[in-house]
């Protein structure tokens, strides 16, 4: 059980394609970003669980006794074919005193957080008194999967602290992994944290912030692609907030009204993501400049078919235009309506070009973010390897 503080990250995610199209059983490729999320659970003698989220300044506590009458309505186990009921759902609602019927940024966290908790707690034994403190370097509803680190940190942390998995950061280490089939494991159960705050999720995002780097993912299959070269991205927030979960509403209601414009469109996309994981492979046998041009000629036909669904925003129309001018070629990552876009750069990129991009674009009022690819997924922390800023967010709370 939980002896002493632990704390672990997950990292944030771009799909280079795929997005939407990878809910209706198509295939994405994302990539695991180097912005995380952390979170720090500490073992507490108040009888209390205690979670504080600073990115959404929400604070709040239940004392255990309460949440164990809940117990009995969330033990029915990890059945692949039973998501989040609407009854649990309400019961949480209630439990939570939520009452809009869109629910805010703070709500749905904590109902993913309860959800989480109840689920872990009935089907592996009591999580102790604990206080639990999520802090992220992502911006909160961006389209870099903030939701899917969110719930990935919070399964890994729930599973080991009801001892479900081990713990495998040993004394000496900074940072350490869990083995294959904890992974999985706790993959399955953030999955159920994303569909309390989604909805629908296709499980790719949780997946990247599982296992980090470079996938494949379809039809809940992942393939880790372990060869291709990282493509260097240029990521643009556009501050235009939005909300996954009604997107993902929207697309899927436009194919209701419309299977034979939309469903081509899906078959589209599909090809994309194939044939930019066969340029990418193409990249790893022989490095050459000749392979970009087709790489950025899929992210413009990509960025049109996203417009086409009804994901695109006048915000990110205005990335791809300010980064065409400079030669760069832009698209929405993650479920688009706002949020982010991904340029991608290339090797030769003239480092002074993209800084006028960059200039350009936050004249826009949009921010650019600097990250690297390829991160690695769901991992342990010794207090002593974590960043100034981490430790001062946890010491802080
Ligand atoms: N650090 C965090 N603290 C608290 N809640 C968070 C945090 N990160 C994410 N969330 C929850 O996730 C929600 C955002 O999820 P949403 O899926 O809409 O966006 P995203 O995951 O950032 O983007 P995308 O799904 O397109 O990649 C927030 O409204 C909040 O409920
Ligand atoms: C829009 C979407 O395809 C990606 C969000 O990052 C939703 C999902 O796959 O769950
Ligand atoms: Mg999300």
């Amino acid at each position: 059980m939980l002896a002493k503080p632990l704390t672990l990250s997950a990292p944030g995610k771009a799909i280079l394609h795929g997005e939407h199209a990878v809910v209706h059983g198509k295939a994405a490729l994302a990539v695991a970003l180097n912005l995380r999320t952390f979170l720090q659970i500490r073992p507490s003698n108040n009888g209390k669980v205690l979670i504080c989220l600073p990115n959404i300044g929400t604070s709040l506590n239940w004392e255990t006794a309460r949440l164990r009458t809940l117990l009995t309505a969330f033990s029915a186990g990890l059945d692949e074919s039973k998501s989040p009921s609407p009854e649990q759902m309400d019961a949480l609602k209630e439990f939570a005193g939520i009452t809009t019927g869109l629910p805010a940024p703070e709500s749905l966290a904590i109902l993913a957080f309860l959800y989480l908790y109840l689920s872990i707690s009935a089907n592996y034994g009591q999580i102790p008194s604990v206080e639990i403190v999520v802090w992220s370097e992502l911006p909160t509803g961006a389209g870099l999967g903030s939701s899917a680190a969110y719930s990935v940190c919070l399964a890994a942390a729930l599973l080991t602290a009801c001892g479900a998995i081990g713990c495998p950061l040993e004394e000496e280490k900074s940072v350490a992994r869990w083995p294959e089939e904890e992974l999985d494991l706790i993959n399955r159960w953030a999955f159920r944290g994303e569909q309390v705050i989604h909805g629908k999720p296709s499980g790719v995002d949780n997946s990247v912030a599982t296992w980090g780097g470079v996938l494949r993912f379809q039809s809940g299959k992942i393939t880790l692609l372990k060869r291709v070269p990282t493509p260097r991205i240029l990521l643009t927030n556009t501050k235009v907030s939005r909300s996954t979960k009604i997107l993902v509403a929207g697309v899927k209601d436009k194919i209701r009204k419309f299977p034979a414009i939309m469903n081509p469109v899906l078959a589209s996309i599909d090809a994309i993501s194939h044939e930019c994981e066969r340029v990418l492979e193409a990249m790893a046998e022989s490095p050459s400049q000749e392979h970009y041009p087709v790489l950025e000629e899929l992210f413009d036909i990509n960025q049109h078919h996203l417009n086409v669904i009804g994901v695109g925003h006048s915000s990110l129309d205005s990335v791809c235009r300010v980064t065409a001018t400079h030669g760069l070629h832009s698209k929405l990552t993650g479920a688009g309506g706002g949020g982010c876009a991904i340029t991608l750069l290339r090797p030769d990129t003239d480092p002074l070009m993209v800084e006028s991009a960059r200039r350009d674009l936050s004249a826009c009022g949009f921010e650019c973010l600097e990250t690297s690819i390829g991160a690695p997924g769901i991992c342990l922390h010794s207090l002593s390897s974590l960043k100034a800023e981490v430790l001062h967010v946890f010491n802080e709370v």
